[in-house]
């Protein structure tokens, strides 16, 4: 894990009163959202997620009330300050359609005064972190991009001047189930590397307990139900409200908390593209392997051969552009994983780490068979337990 960049959050006492309003959108909310931590706010339509959102980067201003970013009141500070401080990405990357990718990229740092080199250099940078070869796409409009591309320069333009605090309101709900997962996970994957701290709003409860070191479940008047990490909101709901929002099979979604990463990957022969073919070959002979993993010059899988079609060859070739290498995020969990595999039809898949690069194979009945295990612990403790604590 690397350092924490990201800095602690605390809003005390807000409230939200919009004019003509009888009650108050947001009645009094205190809360504290650890530095480097993802909290995902959770809760019913209108019971104030955004407003709170909002308020953090002053989007909204508090009726009243007071919310401390890295220790510092941000009523006091100036809008150039804040933006500096917080990226803000939302639905559907929210893109300018007049302009490039680079300009979208380039809003903030713009705003900041940095020189064109320095823009160019982030903007490239940030391209590689969110999964996009900056050579193809730096100069496309965003009609030219896909949901999830256009997603992915949206997160980017987030990041770009490198903010210590995140907010997103439904980053992932206007793609479709395989790209949102794809997506969680880069987002998993760069926290990773950058710890920063990010508040999330969102209505998919799966989502809030993959992505959430912490999860926030609010009722009307953004009224704290419970706050905690979700591994204990799924064990023991604080109340009938919550065990309702967190819905039935609150065991199954145990699940989503188990990852690809649990599993142990099996490691075939890998070549990387451009090597002789015959030492490959050879090593892929001795390990017994009739298939051969096939990497770029990052360690990035990009193919995924049999070595009957390397026999006779040269040198391993580039791959053909409709290669359709299935690959798995090893923070992808049990269930995305399932999927994944079953949409392409494949009994196995070449599992990535950060940045895309290269760690093992994992196989469909290795998934099965975790998940199986997952399903009999579980039983034996829902037999055991009330899920929502609620005296016998
Ligand atoms: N600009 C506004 N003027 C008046 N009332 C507003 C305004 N924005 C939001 N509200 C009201 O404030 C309450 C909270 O809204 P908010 O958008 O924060 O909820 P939410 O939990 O994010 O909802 P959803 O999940 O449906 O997006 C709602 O009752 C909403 O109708």
């Amino acid at each position: 894990m690397s350092e924490i960049s990201g800095v602690d959050i605390e809003l005390t006492d807000v409230v939200k009163r919009y004019p003509g309003q009888k009650k108050p959108a947001v009645e009094g909310l205190s809360l504290h959202i650890p530095a480097g931590e993802i909290v995902m706010f959770v809760g019913p339509s209108g019971c104030g997620k955004t407003t709170s959102l909002k308020m953090i980067n002053r989007l909204i201003e508090p009726t009243s009330g007071s919310i401390r970013i890295g220790g510092e009141d941000i009523g006091r500070q100036n809008d150039d300050d804040l933006r500096r401080r917080i990226g803000y990405v939302i639905q559907g990357g929210s893109l300018f359609p007049h302009m490039t990718v680079t300009q979208n990229i380039a809003l903030v740092p713009g705003l900041l005064g940095w020189d064109r080199r320095r823009t160019a250099e982030r903007v490239d940078e940030l391209l590689e972190l969110v999964g996009l070869d900056p050579a193809r796409y730096r100069d496309r409009y965003p009609r030219e991009l896909s949901g999830g591309q256009q997603q992915r320069v949206g997160v980017a333009r987030g990041l770009a001047a490198d903010p210590p605090v995140i907010l997103m309101d439904e980053p992932f709900g206007a793609v479709d189930p395989i790209t949102r997962q794809r997506l969680q996970d880069e987002l998993l994957s760069i926290q990773e590397e950058l710890r920063k701290t990010i508040v999330c709003v969102t209505h998919d409860f799966d989502e809030a307990v993959k992505l959430g070191d912490r999860i926030l479940i609010l009722t009307e008047g953004a009224q704290i139900a419970q706050y905690d990490k979700p591994e204990a909101i799924l064990a023991s709901p604080a109340n009938r409200f919550v065990a309702d929002f967190v819905g039935a099979g609150a065991a199954l979604k145990q699940l989503t908390l188990s990852r690809v990463s649990e599993i142990e990957l099996s490691r075939p022969t890998v070549a990387e593209v451009g090597a002789a073919a015959s030492p490959v070959l050879s090593a892929a002979k001795a390990a017994g392997d009739t298939s051969v993993v096939i990497l770029d010059g990052k360690r990035r899988p990009v193919d995924w051969m049999w070595t009957t079609d390397l026999d006779g060859l040269d040198k391993v070739p580039a791959p053909p552009d409709d290669t359709d290498l299935v690959t798995i995020d090893r923070r992808a969990t049990l269930n995305d994983a399932l999927d994944t595999m079953l949409m392409s039809s494949h009994g196995s898949a070449v599992v990535t780490g950060r940045r895309d690069e290269y760690l093992g194979v994992v196989d469909f009945q290795a998934v099965v068979t975790r998940i199986q295990e997952h399903h009999e612990e579980q039983a034996t403790r829902v037999d055991t337990e009330d899920p929502t604590g609620a005296p016998a």
